[in-house]
């Protein structure tokens, strides 16, 4: 039985004071929930503060992104021990933002995940297609090809460490999710290709939705036995929305 993980994005918002505020409010409502495996995701200089603040509960915490290599001559980049040290549980790789306004490749996606392994990283690997690609009934093949690409060489053992996101482009910050079918359909693909590259591991992965997830709509996302928790982007920006989020996804 896989656990509900849900995970808070919060790209680039909230000063480090903000962060702090938001995620003291946050462990009052919901730190001690065992129930639904917790996560926020500030930006980098957040990190250290919100790992202090959630010290002693149950929420973990997540970075956004990462670079590969051990250390070097990579300036504004983070290292995957630097985020180790702190005490970081998951690391987002791959989200479609870093993809299009950063031109991070499938290659460059590998590559994170692999390294992130290394360091006992958890990767949340965040896949989906275009509104264009989804036009042209390419939504099953982008996916596949993502899927498969920041896999490659992944060991068996390590993939069930793995958390995929499905999040549909068209569906991130627009207030228009994708239909709970819609989004099943895609993660039941994506859990058929689990079991082809790590046959009886399909069943340990934990594949979430993403895109215009709020408390109001994830109790439909996870009455789809395929759906184990969402990424959630603008809900997590508030203590209230995202612990509703949390709470309506145990129900
Ligand atoms: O990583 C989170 C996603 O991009 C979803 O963002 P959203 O919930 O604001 O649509």
């Amino acid at each position: 039985m896989r656990k509900p993980f849900i995970a808070g994005n919060w790209k680039m918002n909230k000063t480090p004071s903000e962060a702090r505020e938001l995620v003291n409010k946050l462990k009052e409502i919901t730190g001690n929930r065992t129930d639904v495996d917790m996560a926020v995701c500030p930006n980098d200089v957040s990190l250290q503060g919100v790992v202090e603040e959630l010290a002693s509960t149950n929420i973990k915490v997540g970075a956004q992104n990462m670079h590969w290599k051990e250390s070097g001559a990579y300036t504004g980049e983070t290292a995957p021990g630097m985020l180790a040290d702190l005490g970081i549980e998951y690391i987002i790789i791959g989200h479609s933002e870093r993809r299009q306004i950063f031109n991070e490749t499938d290659q460059d996606v590998n590559r994170k995940v692999k390294s992130a392994l290394q360091y006992d990283l958890k990767p949340i690997i965040c896949v989906g297609e275009s509104l264009a690609e989804r036009e042209a009934g390419k939504t099953k093949e982008t996916v596949t090809f993502q899927v498969k690409a920041a896999l490659a060489g992944v060991r068996s053992e390590d993939i069930e460490k793995v958390t995929i996101a499905y999040e549909p482009i068209w569906a991130i910050g627009t207030g228009e999710s994708a239909s709970a079918e819609q989004a099943a359909d895609t993660i039941n693909k994506i859990r058929k290709i689990i079991a082809e590259l790590a046959p009886g591991k399909e069943s340990e992965v934990r594949i979430q939705y993403g895109g215009s997830v709020k408390p109001h709509n994830i109790e439909e996302f996870m009455s789809k036995p395929d759906i184990d928790g969402a990424l959630v982007g603008g809900a997590s920006l508030e203590a209230e929305s995202f612990a509703g989020v949390i709470e309506n996804a145990s129900k």
